[in-house]
């Protein structure tokens, strides 16, 4: 069956997202939920601090008491208690005349406004003398001076940081209502694959794909099963992926989509309806999109070349995660830089060439880094982000300002 007319990138991306929905928000716990999106308006139910408390380690006292004391007039108090943090002493009330040890933290007994450091008195533990005065209140943390009940603590959309995770701890939540991680089963097809440590034979070579492509899935927030390796027969290929649909949001394969006389990926799904053809770009060229098995769950096939395949989910799969978990923007966002050296681009294509960026001088450079094979993984490690040379464009000079795609930022 021969290919349909080439997409460009940008039609097949679009066609990719418009066919994906966001996850269903459920309850997270905090840690799983670091780096997802919240699905739920977290107002405050109580308020911080929780009651007033002292920011420092000294006695609670009546600032009438105190009020007078300096250096060459100390003030001579009876030390009534002491209160730790998280020890509940009984001391409620603090009657005048008196003061009370409290450490930092520690619930502020009535009676008392204002607390002396340490450092202003002679430490004393049954009787204290206090060298100088604090202003009124001060030193203590007055209840729900920091947050109010019924602020609004994170709004939907809000990607959780650590400092949401904290504060939703801070308030009592264990868990909060986001979207889940995708699940992201990821096959690598070829007879001629092996798995890292295994021996080698003359015509075999390792399957970096499923690392690279699960590594990028977990990078990106996913849940990445890297399944490993299934040889180029369609039954073997159809029973592996029936045996992980149900464990998958989303199903990525490398290998088996081009020309070639045991094209399995494609020979496999095309029946199950998944689009397969060209998409007008270097590499990456041959794609497959589509829904398999009952509950229709997407899948992504990548061509095999492993910066093909590592380019095509820096460009389709890594916007469509996004979506899922409700993030924005989908795609990553580009900077724009010089060229170090004049390069070429094949005509009607988007080409991605390896690139190395240098923000450190006035303005940003970026240099190239090998050749545009779509073999050359060395190069592909030592490369830091694309350079995007767009479809109508087949050379540029050295000096000239280009698009990158930083691949290692968060965004
Ligand atoms: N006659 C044509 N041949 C090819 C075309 C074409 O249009 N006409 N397109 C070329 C392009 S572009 C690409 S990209 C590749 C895509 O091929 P497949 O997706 O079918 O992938 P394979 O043939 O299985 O493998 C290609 C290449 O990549 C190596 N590979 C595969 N899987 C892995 C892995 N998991 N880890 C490391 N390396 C892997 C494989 O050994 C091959 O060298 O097709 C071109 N051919
Ligand atoms: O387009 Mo293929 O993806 O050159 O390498």
């Amino acid at each position: 069956m021969a290919d349909p007319a080439p997409r460009s990138v940008d039609q097949h991306l679009a066609e990719v997202l418009a066919a994906l929905e966001p996850l269903s928000p459920s309850p997270q716990p905090l840690m799983e939920a670091l780096g997802l999106a919240a699905a739920e308006d977290v107002v405050a139910t109580v308020q911080l601090p929780g009651f007033d408390n002292s920011a420092m380690d000294g006695y609670a006292v009546r600032l009438a008491d105190v009020a007078t004391a300096t250096d060459e007039s100390p003030v001579h108090l009876p030390v009534v208690g002491e209160i730790g943090a998280g020890q509940s002493t009984g001391l409620l009330a603090l009657a005048p005349g008196t003061a009370a040890k409290i450490m930092t933290g520690a619930p502020v007994p009535t009676g008392a406004d204002c607390v002396v450091p340490y450092e202003w008195t002679d430490r004393g533990a049954s009787q204290v003398r206090v060298e100088r005065a604090p202003a009124s209140g001060q030193h203590v943390r007055r209840a729900g001076e920091d947050v109010a009940i019924g602020d609004l603590l994170v709004e939907a959309g809000t990607v959780l940081g650590p400092r949401h995770l904290g504060l939703l701890a801070s308030v009592g939540r264990p868990t909060v209502l986001a979207r889940p991680r995708p699940r992201v089963v990821i096959l690598s097809t070829g007879s001629e694959l092996r798995e890292p440590g295994q021996p080698l034979g003359t015509d075999s070579i390792y399957d970096g794909n499923s690392f690279l492509l699960a590594a990028s899935a977990r990078r990106a927030g996913a849940i990445a099963y890297r399944v490993g390796i299934v040889p180029d027969e369609p039954r073997a290929f159809l029973d592996a992926l029936e045996d992980q649909l149900v464990r998958a949001d989303v199903v990525v394969t490398s290998g088996g989509v081009s020309q070639g006389d045991f094209d399995v990926v494609k020979e496999a799904l095309r029946p199950h309806g998944v689009w397969f053809g060209p998409v007008a770009m270097q590499p990456g060229k041959p794609q497959g999109f589509g829904f398999v098995g009952e509950d229709r769950v997407p899948i992504f096939t990548l061509p095999g070349n492993p910066v093909s395949s590592y380019i095509s989910f820096e460009t389709f799969v890594l916007p469509a995660l996004r979506k899922l978990m409700g993030l924005l923007p989908h795609a990553r966002p580009q900077v724009r830089a010089r060229l170090t050296h004049a390069i070429a681009s094949p005509a009607g294509k988007r080409q991605f060439l390896r690139g190395e960026l240098d923000v450190s001088g006035a303005g940003a450079q970026v240099a190239p880094v090998g050749g545009p094979g779509s073999h050359l993984v060395g190069d592909l490690a030592a490369s830091d982000c694309l350079i995007v040379v767009p479809e109508d464009v087949t050379a540029l000079a050295a000096g000239d300002t280009v698009s990158v795609v930083r691949l290692d930022e968060e965004f």
